[in-house]
């Protein structure tokens, strides 16, 4: 059985970039979207990326990103892919992914089980999918708000790319999620902070220990 990618998004200090990189996770995101609590500048992405071992991947997380933006971002020598977290169409991601030369993954937002299926028109434009839960219309970020949706949805649905799963997730939560859905990967953002945008180290530890108990 091959190991689960764990993926812990919106960091933006070193110590807890190093406390990820310590618990083992497999993927470190950096949201660069200034309405986002978690924030972080290409310069920031440069230096906390500087910090981590070349096996683990580093993926921006984006929310349709103009090319200057993505020109910016790529030319910090920092990022393994690209996670577009808006309402990018299949053709923009292909576009993004021919253009600036990284995987990239696609957030798929999900209510109900018709979300899910539409996210086929991906397959051949995104190298991955990310199902997270649907924010509320109007919702001032379309993730990172510790919202789940009904991990039920994706039993039986075959999914053509690599994927994961998103939304809700913590401690208390992961090693279910994870039986469920048999997810080969998994992200979290507010489940592993103390406050919107506040990462805890003692949380991303425990998290990544939840969610593979030895
Ligand atoms: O986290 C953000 O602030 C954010 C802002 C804009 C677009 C995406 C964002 N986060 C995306 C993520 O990958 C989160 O990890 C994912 O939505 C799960 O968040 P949570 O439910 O808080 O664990």
């Amino acid at each position: 059985m091959s190991r689960l990618a764990i993926k812990i998004c919106g960091l933006s200090t070193p110590d807890t970039v190093g406390a990820a990189i310590k618990a083992g996770a497999s993927h470190l995101g950096f949201v660069h979207f200034p309405k986002s609590p978690r924030h972080v500048e290409a310069g920031q992405i440069r230096a906390l990326a500087a910090q981590v071992p070349a096996h683990i991947d580093r993926v921006a997380v984006l929310v349709d990103p103009a090319d200057d933006i993505l020109t910016q971002l790529i030319a910090t020598n920092s990022l393994t892919a690209l996670q577009l977290h808006g309402r990018e169409s299949p053709e923009r991601a292909a576009a993004i992914r021919q253009r600036f030369n990284l995987p990239v993954w696609k957030a798929i937002s999900v209510k109900t089980r018709a979300d899910i299926d539409a996210a086929k028109a991906y397959s051949g434009a995104a190298d991955l999918l990310l199902f997270d839960a649907k924010t509320p219309d109007g919702a001032a970020l379309p993730g990172g708000m510790g919202l789940r949706f009904d991990w039920t949805l994706l039993r039986g649905v075959p999914i053509s790319l690599p994927w994961g799963l998103s939304g809700g997730l913590g401690i208390d939560n992961v090693a279910e999620a994870i039986r469920i859905t048999g997810a080969p990967m998994i992200d979290v953002s507010s489940g592993v902070e103390s406050a919107p945008g506040i990462k805890s180290v003692d949380k991303i530890m425990a998290f990544c220990k939840a969610a593979q108990p030895s």
